[in-house]
Formats: C-alpha cells, sequence, structure tokens
C-alpha cells in the first residue's frame, strides 16, 4: 500500500505528514519506526497526522509520533507545519483557527511574512500535569542523576519538559545528560530536555535533547517550556528570542493565567509516496 506524504520542516526539526481525514491512520509502532528510519525509510524526527476533529470547536486534529514509534502531546514546530499544510490545502479559513492536538487546542494565525504564530495555552507548572514526581511545585528541582544532582525546571507545554539553565548551550552536556534525565525516574513519562543559555533578558540560546528522538535543530515546545521555566523564576522578561542550532523562534508569555505564544517559520521539502 502507497502511503502518501508531505515532508516539511521548522527550523530544521523534521517531519512527514500524512493525510488522515480520509482515512483513519493505521502504521503500529514498528512501521513508524521504519517509515522515520533515515536510511531504511523517509526519516524524520515526528510524524504527524492531520484528521478530522472531535472537538466540534475545532477546524481539525492533528497526531503526533517520535522516531521511536511513541506518541506526544504536543509538537510546536510541527503545528506550525500543520498550519501551512491546511493553508495550502485552502483549508485554513482568514484569521486564528483551532486545532485539536492531543493534549488539547491550540490556536493556530498565518502571518504575513509565512510564518506561524501560536496561541500554546498556559504552561503547566503543577507537577501531576507534567508528570513530574516532586512533593510540591518549585521553580527549580534537584533530580538525582547518576549519583548527581542536577538543577532542572519542569513544565508542560501538552509534553513533558525538564530545563537545565546553563552558561554555554555551544558547551552543554546534551549528549551525555540529555537521555539520563529523559529516562529519570523522577519523570514517569519521560520528557525532552531543554539546555537555556541566558544571553539578555529578551534572548536565549536552546539546545534540547527530545524524548523518543534525540537532539533536534529545533524544538518549539521546547523552545516555549525554557522561556515559561525562565520567565517564572524573573529572569527574562515577556518577549524572548530563542536562537536553536536551527534557527530562531519567538516566544511571548505575559506570565501566570496568561497563553504562552510562538511564532516561526514552517516549510515544504517535497511530496513522496512510501510503500508500507
Ligand atoms: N519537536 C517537537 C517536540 C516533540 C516532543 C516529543 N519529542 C515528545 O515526546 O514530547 C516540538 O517542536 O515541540
Amino acid at each position: 500500500m502507497a502511503l502518501r506524504f508531505s515532508k516539511m520542516h521548522g527550523l530544521g526539526n523534521d517531519f512527514v505528514v500524512v493525510d488522515c481525514r480520509a482515512r483513519p491512520f493505521i502504521l503500529d509502532a514498528a512501521a513508524i519506526r521504519r517509515l522515520g528510519d533515515r536510511h531504511f525509510g523517509v526519516g524524520f524526527d515526528q510524524l504527524l497526522t492531520v484528521e478530522t476533529a472531535r472537538d466540534p470547536d475545532c477546524a481539525f486534529a492533528y497526531g503526533i509520533w517520535n522516531t521511536d514509534g511513541t506518541p506526544s502531546g504536543q509538537c510546536g514546530n510541527g503545528l506550525r507545519c500543520i498550519a501551512r499544510w491546511l493553508a495550502r490545502d485552502g483549508a485554513l479559513g482568514e484569521g486564528a483557527t483551532r486545532l485539536e492536538s492531543p493534549s488539547g487546542p491550540v490556536q493556530v494565525e498565518l502571518l504575513a511574512d509565512g510564518h506561524v504564530r501560536a496561541d500554546m495555552g498556559e504552561p503547566r507548572f503543577a507537577p501531576e500535569r507534567i508528570p513530574f514526581l516532586a512533593e510540591e511545585e518549585a521553580d527549580r528541582y534537584a533530580v538525582d542523576v547518576v549519583g548527581r544532582d542536577v538543577e532542572i525546571g519542569a513544565v508542560s507545554m501538552g509534553n513533558p519538559h525538564a530545563v537545565v539553565e546553563v552558561s554555554d548551550a555551544a558547551a552543554a552536556p546534551v549528549a551525555v545528560l540529555g537521555p539520563q534525565i529523559e529516562h529519570s525516574p523522577s519523570f514517569p513519562q519521560g520528557c525532552n530536555v531543554g539546555f537555556a543559555q541566558i544571553v539578555a533578558r529578551d534572548a536565549i540560546r536552546l539546545r534540547v535533547w527530545e524524548r523518543g528522538v534525540g537532539e533536534t535543530l529545533a524544538c518549539g515546545s521546547g523552545a516555549c517550556a525554557a522561556v515559561a521555566v525562565l520567565r517564572r523564576r524573573g529572569l527574562v522578561d515577556a518577549d524572548v528570542r530563542v536562537g536553536l542550532p536551527g534557527g530562531e523562534l519567538r516566544v511571548r508569555w505575559e506570565g501566570p493565567g496568561h497563553p504562552l505564544w510562538m511564532s516561526g517559520p514552517a516549510s515544504f521539502v517535497f511530496e513522496g509516496e512510501y510503500d508500507v
């Protein structure tokens, strides 16, 4: 059976997008891993499906799977690509459109410069909503990683994130500390791990080790998570430029009680057919 797809990326965080509006998604974890394999398949950081919405207030729904076949609750770069994909299909109305993500509704809007702005909802810091095992909610936690304490912030953007503040993102031990924190028992469902360097009150540099993938060139929900954690600590202003290896995202968060906004590019690369 041939599976038609669009290959897309958001700042180098790359996706295979499959239109499942006419028929349900049928690949199991092993088939997703094969599709995501960069030698034996097409290759992606995440597989995204466009689906009909169950939520009557949303125009469409979307699904998210990592390279290892595990599902995710949110994908910031991916939802910008879904918005561009729907716009090309003539299915995105004027102004803001509500989309149903696996973790709840988000709102997207195509900007004049071709970028996409997304209302990602409010960051969730309550440990049980991340999920993260902690007695009480805090700005920072000490997590035991291979016998030593590492200080992190923890937050959900619909998917779990740990944020580690570093003095130099370029030199951060992403490949060592990333998987150790991703698989920490403190995060019962695992987590994405951001390494954030504060450059100014309106600019940070960030690298992200993604749950179920590894280090990616960019992570939209990771950028949101880093700004949320650093703003809650009073270390950055509301508007922050987030510099990732693949490029820059803009994130805006007034603070508790307010939604968090992210904006950035979304690009098509090619259309293809995959023999499932
Ligand atoms: N690349 C995505 C994040 C995927 C998160 C996934 N790795 C998870 O298991 O939560 C983004 O732009 O937000």
